[in-house]
């Protein structure tokens, strides 16, 4: 496990994602003007054979690779791997600017986990680059119904660090108060910023990085404060059963649910266990859950106490992408009970919190 102190000199790469026409190319230029935007090399992935988006990106360098063929989420996995490797190879021979950091502007139909995964996956890339953030854009209009109606849209939205609400000069107050509603319905811990009243977009949106060990505690800190609003399934391992209404030992009420019409039920709930986690018992339970419903688990964060440990170990998963976890010097509050929020979709809590709770129990 690393350190939070540890240092990551790798380039860190933010995926930008966000459905059909949701501002996604607007933004990245906005970022590309910023003082610091010179260090940013830039990937788009177009859909189709006639690519369009790179001619609206203006302050294009040298350091912009299109890959056009079309969708890095399913079939272009190779293509962002050579062309990660085209830039920092670029850049190291001097043949093109330098930069210090990687945006992967996605179509407007990705699913950003195979990207994230794409950087796990290739042993010498993940040398060079590691995943930053995951930024999604909503349109403030259409997004409420572009979420319920559009997988695409919701995975985009379950998944992202940040969310960039755009368009809300245009939309109108009932439009942007329906989709502020529905994103927080589909992803509560997620950071929700207005496009249109963003002063310091860089800082917003690249200097607290959710997978950075140094900016790591100031993020969790963010989604600890979001708990609250999310309702919380006590394992049966906490000191003493917990009894919810029917006499169960898991309460569930009122957690987040939203309904996507093409996937099914999204929930978010947190597991919280007061005993300490045995952490290899832990990693083992996760990993088979994640291989058996990874696609059905879009986003996972936690904050585990570990025997032993000084602080907590902060757990990040993408579906079945895990963050290699991190320890944290110390906690970031009083409470120092595990807590594991999960957005998942088409799947039980109760199932979810009945599974670990065998598998400790098998090991105690
Ligand atoms: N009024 C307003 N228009 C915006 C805003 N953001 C984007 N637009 C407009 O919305 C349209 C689509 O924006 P793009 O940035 O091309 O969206 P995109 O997500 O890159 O689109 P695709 O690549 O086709 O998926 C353009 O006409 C933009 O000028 C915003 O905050 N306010």
């Amino acid at each position: 496990m690393e350190g939070v102190r540890g240092m990551d000199d790798r380039i860190p790469v933010t995926v930008l994602t966000g459905f059909l026409g949701s501002g996604k190319t607007t933004l990245l230029q906005r970022l590309l003007s910023c003082e610091d935007g010179a260090g940013v090399a830039v990937i788009v992935n177009e859909l189709g054979e006639v690519s369009l988006d790179h001619l609206f990106v203006q302050k294009l360098t040298e350091s912009t690779i299109v890959l056009k063929n079309g969708c890095i989420c399913c079939t272009m996995r190779e293509d962002l791997q050579t062309g990660l490797r085209e830039l920092i190879d670029n850049r190291d021979r001097g043949l093109i600017a330098p930069f210090d950091r990687v945006v992967i502007e996605t179509t407007g139909l990705a699913d950003p986990t195979p990207i994230a995964m794409t950087l796990d996956g290739d042993l010498l890339l993940k040398r060079q680059v590691r995943l930053a953030n995951i930024i999604a854009t909503i349109d403030a209009m259409f997004g409420a119904d572009q979420l319920r109606e559009h997988e695409e849209s919701m995975r985009q939205a379950a998944i992202a660090d940040r969310l960039v609400l755009t368009k809300t000069d245009i939309a109108s107050k009932e439009e942007t108060a329906r989709t502020r509603e529905k994103i927080h319905a589909v992803n509560p811990m997620a950071v929700v910023l207005d496009a249109c009243s963003l002063e310091s977009l860089w800082t917003q949106l690249f200097d607290i990085d959710p997978f950075d060990p140094r900016t790591k505690s100031s993020e969790v800190q963010h989604w600890l404060k979001r708990l609250p609003s999310i309702e919380v399934l006590k394992s049966s391992r906490s000191s003493g059963r917990y009894q919810g209404k029917n006499g169960k030992n898991v309460m569930i009420r009122g957690y987040h649910k939203d309904k996507n019409e093409e996937g099914g039920e999204i929930q978010t709930f947190a597991i919280r266990t007061e005993k300490p986690l045995n952490w290899t018992a832990f990693a083992i339970w996760l990993s088979a859950l994640l291989h058996r419903h990874g696609n059905r688990i879009l986003r996972i964060k936690g904050l585990l106490n570990v025997p032993g440990a000084l602080g907590p170990v902060v757990l990040n998963a993408v579906q079945s992408h895990i963050t290699p976890p991190m320890h944290l010097d110390e906690w970031p509050d009083e409470d120092h009970t595990s807590r594991i929020v999960f957005i998942v979709q088409g799947l039980s809590p109760g199932l979810i919190q009945k599974s670990l709770d065998c598998f400790l129990s098998v090991l105690e």
